[in-house]
Parts: C-alpha cells; structure tokens; sequence
C-alpha cells in the first residue's frame, strides 16, 4: 500500500454567546480534524480532510472520540486498515470524510457529486442549498431582537429553541416573534425533547394555532408511542434525538415522523446521511440536514450532503456564524437564507489546504 500519513488536529472553539437548549448550554465545541496525505497506488498525490465535533448524546464524547481517533491514526501509519464499524460515529465521521474528500478530490469532482453518484444516483447536486437560522432560548424581548436580526439578513426560516423555560414562558416567546414577524417567514421550535406527553399536546396545539412549520423532538428520544400520538394535530413533527443517537429508530418511520432531522456527525458520515435521506424520501419522510455546531469541515460537508436531496428543504447549517473563529475561512457562508454549494474539488477546492 502507498504511504498515507494521518495527522490529527485539535481545536476549542468559543460560541460568540451559549446557545440555550432545553439540553444545556452549548458554549465550547471541541473539534478534531483528520488530515490524511500521501499518494495513491499509481502515484497520485492524495489529500483529504475530515472532521469530528462530538457532542453527547448525539455522538460519543470528546475523550472516547479522541482515543479512537488516534487508533485509527496509529492503524493508518502501520498501514494497517481501519476498522470503520467499530470507530463511534463523531470519529467515523471524521475518517469517512477525510477519505470522502481524498476520492473526489482526486476524481476532480465536488463531495456533492462524489455523494450523489455513490448513494442517490438521481440526478445533478443542487448549487444552493436553503438554512434555517437558528434561535436559542432567552427571554421574550431577546428572542424577538434575534428573529428581527436574522429576518434582516435575509432568513426567511427560523428555527427556535424551546423547552429550557415552562411552556408558557415559551408560548409567549413564540408568540411575541409571530406578531413580530409576520406571517411569511416560516416558523420551526426544537424543544430537544423536554415535554411530558401532556405538554406537548398542549404545546402543538398552540404552535398549530401560530403556523409553526414543525415542531422537532417534542418528546424524549425513547418515546416513540408519544411521538405517533402528536401527528395530525395540525403541526408536523420533526425527529432529532430519535434518529441522531444510539437509540433504535421508531418503526415505521412514517407513522413517527413527518421530517426526520439528520445530524451526519451522529450517523457517521456524509455517506451514510445520503444513504439514510434517501431512505426517508422513499418512505415519505422529508430530511432535512443539520450540524451538532460543527466547525467550518464538517458544516462544508454537511452541505454537500444536503445538496444531494432534492429539493431539501431549509436545513440547519446556518451555524458558522455562532463561532467566535473556525479551523479555517469559511467556504459555505449564509446569503439571504441560502449556501452555495462549494463547486471546487473534494469539500471546497484548496480551502482546508492549510490544515
Ligand atoms: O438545526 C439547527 O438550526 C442548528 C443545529 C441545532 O439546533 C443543534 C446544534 C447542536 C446540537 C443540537 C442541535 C439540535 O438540533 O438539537
Ligand atoms: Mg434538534
């Protein structure tokens, strides 16, 4: 086998302010990068970079992350393979990518294409993908100020995040953004499963009467029979714990969910998250694609997974802006509501070169 050197890069990165879940405050994320190079069998440069951002319960935790990491490394420097279905997802991820990114990198096609050919196979990538912008917990006048905000720079989705305060401390946030907002920007909550069933019945009456689009996780991760309990009521509901997680997905999917929310750093890897959307879609589930706030690898990735389902809807990879620095300039940026799909190479041409 031709030489590959793995190196592995760590980084702590601040958020700008915690965002508040009904889960805890995120304020820090730890990420771990796999850069791997070296030449194919023919002599080929080979370069590929991939990412881990584990955040329990989505994935494994840093430390576990880390040491599995650094196996996978020591396997590759032997020249050994890496035994890919006993890695944890977040450090899945990163190889998976790491080697995604090297392929398409050297078939000169963009991580979109490289995705779409392998797992979908119907039809081109799209260009441009549509975000949500993402609204933690606060008070009532400060969630409206971050509604306004994003609606100024061109968001026309926002989701909210909901369930760390009681239900009508939170119904009075969301309604205060509604009679703010307006009734044409579309409308999401993630309560990360705070409810008790007979909130959230309460919950999605009320989120019915506002518009709301959907209403992600409304129940614990495990509640699978109280999930199916809340459709019909004139909201959709929207899985995140459930799927992203090392929990047993509800069956049928459909009778649990209308959107399934996939988090491709807790389904270990872009591959397998095109795999599993397009699993939904023939079952007549939308996905939608989001990050665990991930650094600029792993969100650039998770928008190329994204662009491989038609007609995705807004998907919640608006993120990069919650980070106070990155692992390197960002190649995705949010324009009014939407991403371009980067269209150089592997994740995005020479951006990550320098990692
Ligand atoms: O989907 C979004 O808008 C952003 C991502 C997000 O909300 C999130 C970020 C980190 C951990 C969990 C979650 C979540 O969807 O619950
Ligand atoms: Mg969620």
């Amino acid at each position: 086998m031709a030489a590959i050197d793995a190196r592995i890069r760590e980084f702590s990165l601040p958020l700008r302010s915690p965002l508040g879940t009904a889960n805890g405050e995120i304020s820090t994320r730890r990420v771990a990068l796999v850069v791997l190079e070296g030449e194919t069998p023919d002599g080929a440069p080979l370069r590929g970079v991939g990412e881990a951002a584990p955040l329990p319960p989505w994935t494994e935790d840093y430390g576990t992350c880390r040491d599995a990491l650094f196996d996978a490394r020591d396997a590759l420097r032997r020249g050994e393979d890496v035994a890919l279905d006993d890695l944890p997802a977040a450090a899945r991820h990163a190889v998976t990518l790491a080697n995604a990114d090297a392929e398409a990198r050297r078939e000169e096609v963009p991580l979109s294409a490289w995705l779409a050919e392998r797992s979908i196979g119907d039809g081109e990538p799209a260009e441009t993908v549509p975000v949500n912008a993402t609204v933690g917990d606060g008070s009532v006048d400060e969630t409206v100020a971050a509604a306004e905000s994003a609606i100024a720079d061109g968001f026309d989705c926002l989701k909210l995040k909901i369930g760390a305060r009681d239900l009508d401390g939170d119904l009075d946030r969301l309604r205060a953004v509604r009679a703010a907002i307006g009734d044409d920007v579309a409308l999401r909550a993630d309560a990360n499963g705070a409810w008790d069933r007979d909130d959230a019945e309460r919950a999605v009456d009320a989120l019915a009467d506002l518009g709301f689009e959907y209403v992600e996780q409304p129940v614990p991760a495990g509640d699978h029979a109280g999930l199916a309990a809340l459709r019909g009521r004139g909201v959709d509901v929207a899985l995140d714990e459930s799927v992203n997680g090392s929990g047993a997905w509800p069956e049928p999917i459909r009778d649990h969910a209308d959107v399934v929310v996939l988090k491709p750093m807790a389904q270990g890897g872009p591959g397998a998250a095109v795999g599993l959307a397009r699993h939904l879609r023939s079952r007549g589930v939308d996905p939608v694609v989001t990050t665990t706030i991930d650094a600029a690898v792993a969100r650039t990735a998770a928008v190329h997974v994204a662009a491989t389902i038609p007609d995705v809807a807004a998907c919640g990879l608006a993120t990069g802006d919650l980070l106070v620095e990155d692992v390197a300039a960002d190649p995705v940026p949010v324009v009014d509501g939407y991403v371009d799909v980067p269209d150089g190479p592997g994740l995005a041409g020479a951006a990550f070169d320098e990692l």
